[in-house]
């Protein structure tokens, strides 16, 4: 990997690609996020189906291209849901992309989370907090917010994505992208985007849409999912507020050119 294919050229190429595809993306999401994740998504070019319950899942992922699975408002029904439709995936080889919620706030969450990540995901994005209690590290998380910065959870993300032979994403102000070698990061976004819900669900299902669409860098193909995310926060300049940043972010997803996403995509490599 070179800093060269990680570029705004690369990001808009593989976005253009998103666009034209138009992916089918089987999302099974939390009540909060629904609308925001499934507006992102087609915005940014991919088609959303929030498609959950146990008796259809396995029958959905066979005509969706990739799988995200959010477990933001957890249920013991919605779980079987969450493995059949894992298991799904893996069966089919398609991707399949893990926000955990939540981890660390309770035992009950923690647990389900962690039934999910042995079904070996594609790829792992959550905040620094959610990352740490994946990894089996000590630390708060506050809700479902984290207290924690992307950097302390670094090493820990890199065993986890070398333990697992996934990717993991750690959101902030700098996203971490690792394979547990390689580490992309993304210094796109404004930190606003932390007070409008679902933020970070959004960007979750947009990696799912991305990763889908690259051929085969799953790490390249996450750092421009998070970046073109955050380019379209930024060029919403000053917004009065979450709620306008909410709107201003999508149809900046709906509508940036070339040049915009060429000029600012900032990813930086440690390899
Ligand atoms: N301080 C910051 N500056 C710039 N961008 C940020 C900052 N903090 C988070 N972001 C961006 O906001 C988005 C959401 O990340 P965040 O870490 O807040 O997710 P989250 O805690 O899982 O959110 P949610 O649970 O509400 O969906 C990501 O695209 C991330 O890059
Ligand atoms: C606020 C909230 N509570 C459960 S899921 C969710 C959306 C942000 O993760
Ligand atoms: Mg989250």
């Amino acid at each position: 990997m070179t800093a060269l294919q990680a570029s705004g050229e690369s990001a808009w190429a593989l976005w253009q690609k998103v666009k034209n595809e138009g992916p089918l993306i089987q999302c099974i999401t939390n009540f909060v996020s629904m609308d925001f994740m499934a507006n992102t998504l087609l915005a940014a070019g991919a088609s959303p189906a929030m498609a959950h319950c146990k008796d259809e899942v396995q029958d959905f992922q066979k005509i969706a291209s990739a799988l995200l699975v959010n477990v933001g408002t957890l249920s013991p029904d919605w779980t079987e849901g969450m493995r059949l439709a894992a298991e799904a995936a893996n069966a089919l080889g398609k991707p399949w992309v893990l926000d955990p919620v939540g981890a660390g706030a309770t035992p009950f969450r923690t647990q389900t989370i962690m039934s999910l990540v042995n079904l070996r995901p594609t790829v792992i994005r959550g905040n620094a907090s959610e990352i740490m209690a994946v990894a089996g590290a000590a630390g708060k998380t506050k809700g479902v917010d984290s207290t924690a910065e992307p950097t302390h959870a670094l090493e820990h993300a890199k065993q986890l994505a070398k333990d697992l032979g996934c990717i993991v994403a750690i959101s902030g102000a700098t996203d971490l992208v690792t394979d547990g070698e390689r580490v992309a990061k993304v210094s796109n976004g404004v930190p606003l985007l932390t007070r409008i819900t679902a933020a970070g669900c959004s960007v979750t299902a947009l990696i799912a849409a991305f990763v889908c669409c690259a051929s085969r860098d799953a790490l390249l193909a996450t750092a421009h999912a998070l970046a073109i995310f955050g380019v379209a926060a930024e060029v919403a300049g000053d917004v009065r507020g979450p709620a306008s940043l909410r709107v201003e972010l999508l149809d900046n997803l709906y509508s940036m050119d070339e040049t915009t996403v060429r000029s600012r995509v900032n990813i930086q490599w440690d390899c």
